[in-house]
């Protein structure tokens, strides 16, 4: 029997001997090495927590001691080691386990969100309510990547949390010194030398091992020799001055797969009974060659892969969104030295690497800082330039105000690019770009489009990087861009009609990816005898007069988006007909306003009805009140 297969509960980690222990991370890494190339998920993160994991659970008692990981992206080994190894195979997948923590799985799972930089503020808030309830005997852990400290949110927590002497807390910063790529800034700088100096630390090991004990002046001279070098490291290095500065005990850097250092340490930290900070040093993908060979990411998020050979099974033939905006911005960068590009942390899955490589000196990795990110592109629009920032659509919702009141404010000319907009699937509820539409919606004076495909991408992206006095967004989904949807005429303010003969009963006004399913559902009812115009708008805000001047003569306007459907693209065209006076009757088609589970965007779209099919049927419910059977 493995020593895996003993492992049900943190209680069973605790009765382990030290061999046991060695055994039991190398047959979780072989576990997850095994479960994640068939499912695909955040590899490489969670092989480098593999001892840090084990340790914490065996030093804290979880969930009285709540272990909050930050983006959560690397709490499979915490779920392996609470009783869920057995739901691996379904990773992800509708009805699965959750690639992230989860309240409904687990009580060790305390909080959900895959958004970066909050687990500090959980925790500071956490420690309060222990404080104020009496259960000073609680210590609240949080688990921080060195990317998400990145982010201001650790270090608004951070200057509270260091307010809170007597609250027991134990920061671990898990330095692995990457993001996806190399961790940048300051921070980075600081946590990263003392980490690439194992020489000092293994003198410094050494030291306290033999000649610590020694009183004699040999071992003081020898030990304070190398305490200087720490010492004078600190006014180029030093973290726990950074930390020590706000008031916070430091400790480390400790070796993150040494499981007794990294146990002892945080035995010393829980000991402290105050905010400790806890230096963990780890390498992303420990253990699995192709993992660390990975010079682009280390693996941070795969899909499924040989685990031989560490290669896509089947890799991708059709060109995606996120490639068609990579070329694109390239050959604008090209023609205009005034476009600078921004990414928090996320260079290649927005595909702004290639722009960096051709343009190192216009390329801006801020960090897993969005609200920097907006902000700071502000300030390069009030110098001359004309930014642009590509962020996840639904990392859009950290930096709204910095949109609305930094950017919009100012009528500053910034190109918001919001990749993986509308449903993306697998990485559950907090990863759906589900919220950019409604959000933009609201922001005057921003100009917003969502392309059909990869034509109208490049041609929309163009025409954003144009407009001087004001926001621009261009939003598109994961995946796959499509078959080319050409426009069968367009109006004179740049609306598509691509299905329908422009006087039909119908008037659908779809959004982005959802042309193509609309067009598809026109053509099934227009079999059924129901005529359908299909338009595409391309600029979605303001929305534009030809939609209201066309939906005047019709029976039923319709419009079909992959966003929530409160204060999105229906909620805009509804007002807008209601101001100009125009009685039609509408229909809005989009994502339910709620938090969606787990599973692809195909089955999540597929349910609620954003598909050929369900279009159709929406249509025919309004008409006839009645379904196809
Ligand atoms: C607000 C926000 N922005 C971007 C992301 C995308 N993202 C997920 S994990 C990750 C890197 C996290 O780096 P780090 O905190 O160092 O954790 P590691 O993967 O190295 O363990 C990023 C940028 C996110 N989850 N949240
Ligand atoms: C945790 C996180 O935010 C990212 O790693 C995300 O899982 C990547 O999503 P994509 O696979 O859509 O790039
Ligand atoms: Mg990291």
């Amino acid at each position: 029997m493995s020593v895996l297969d003993q492992v049900n509960g943190p209680s069973d980690l605790r009765a382990l001997g030290s061999d046991e222990l060695v055994r039991l991370c190398g047959e979780i890494r072989e576990f997850l090495i095994r479960k994640v190339s068939a499912t695909g998920g955040h590899l490489g993160p969670n092989l480098g927590v593999v001892e840090l994991t084990v340790a914490l659970h065996r030093v804290f008692d979880s969930p009285r001691d709540p272990i909050v990981f930050d983006t959560g992206h690397q709490s499979y080994v915490h779920k392996i080691v609470t009783g869920r190894k057995d739901q691996f195979d379904g990773l992800r997948t509708r009805g699965g386990l959750s690639g992230y923590p989860c309240r409904a799985e687990s009580e060790h799972d305390i909080v959900e969100s895959s958004h970066a930089t909050s687990s500090l503020s959980y925790a500071d808030g956490l420690a309060k309510a222990y404080s104020l309830s009496g259960q000073d005997d609680r210590t609240v852990v949080a688990v921080i990547g060195d990317g998400a400290m990145t982010g201001g949110m650790a270090w608004e927590a951070l200057n509270n949390i260091a307010a809170g002497k007597d609250r027991p807390m134990v920061i671990v910063v898990n330095d692995n010194g990457r993001s996806y790529s190399p961790t940048i800034g300051g921070l980075a700088e600081r946590l990263g030398v003392l980490r690439l100096q194992p020489a000092y630390e293994k003198a410094m090991d050494h030291t306290k091992r033999t000649l610590g004990a020694r009183k004699d002046l040999i071992g003081k001279a020898v030990y304070s020799i190398l305490h200087g070098i720490k010492t004078g490291l600190k006014d180029v290095v030093s973290p726990q001055e950074l930390f020590a500065d706000l008031g916070l005990k430091y400790m480390g850097p400790v070796d993150g797969h040494n499981l007794a250092a990294t146990e002892s340490a945080l035995r010393l930290a829980k000991d402290f009974g105050g905010p400790v900070v806890v230096h963990v040093v780890t390498r992303k993908g420990m253990g699995y060659v192709h993992a660390e060979n990975n010079v682009a990411d280390q693996m941070h998020a795969t899909g499924v892969i040989d685990p031989d050979t560490g290669r896509p099974l089947s890799p991708s033939s059709s060109v995606d969104w996120t490639s068609v905006f990579s070329e694109e911005l390239c050959e604008i960068g090209a023609e205009r030295d005034d476009v600078v590009a921004i990414t928090a942390a996320m260079a290649g899955p927005t595909g702004l690497t290639a722009f960096g490589d051709r343009f190192p000196d216009r390329m801006f990795d801020v960090g897993i800082a969005e609200q920097h990110a907006i902000a700071s592109a502000a300030g390069l629009a009030l110098g001359g330039l004309h930014p642009v920032v590509a962020v996840y659509s639904t990392f859009l919702n950290r930096a709204f105000d910095q949109l609305l009141m930094d950017v919009a404010l100012l009528g500053q000319p910034v190109t918001l690019v919001l990749d993986r907009s509308g449903v993306t699937g697998p990485d559950g509820a907090s990863h759906n770009g589900m919220w950019d539409l409604s959000l933009t919606g609201i922001v005057p004076g921003v100009r917003v489009a969502a392309p059909r495909d990869a034509e109208t991408l490049r041609a929309e992206l163009r025409e954003a990087v144009e407009v001087t006095d004001g926001p621009t967004v261009v939003r598109f989904p994961k995946g796959s861009v499509g078959e080319p949807l050409p426009a069968l005429e367009t109006s004179s303010d740049g609306v598509d009609r691509v299905f329908g003969t422009g006087d039909a009963d119908i008037l659908v006004v779809a959004v982005g990816s959802m042309v193509a399913p609309s067009t598809a559902a026109a053509r099934e009812l227009r079999a059924e005898g129901v005529s359908v115009d299909v338009v595409d708008p391309r600029w979605v805000y303001p929305v534009p007069q030809s939609i209201i001047d066309s939906a005047r003569d019709r029976r039923l306007v319709v419009t079909v988006e992959d966003n929530g459907i409160h204060g999105g693209v229906g909620s805009a065209v509804s007002a807008v007909l209601e101001r100009a006076g125009v009685r039609v009757d509408r229909l809005s088609l989009g994502l339910p306003q709620e938090f969606l589970d787990h599973a692809s965007r195909g089955e999540i779209l597929s349910d609620i009805g954003l598909t050929a099919d369900g279009i159709a049927d929406g249509i025919r419910r309004r008409l006839y009140d009645r379904v196809e059977s």
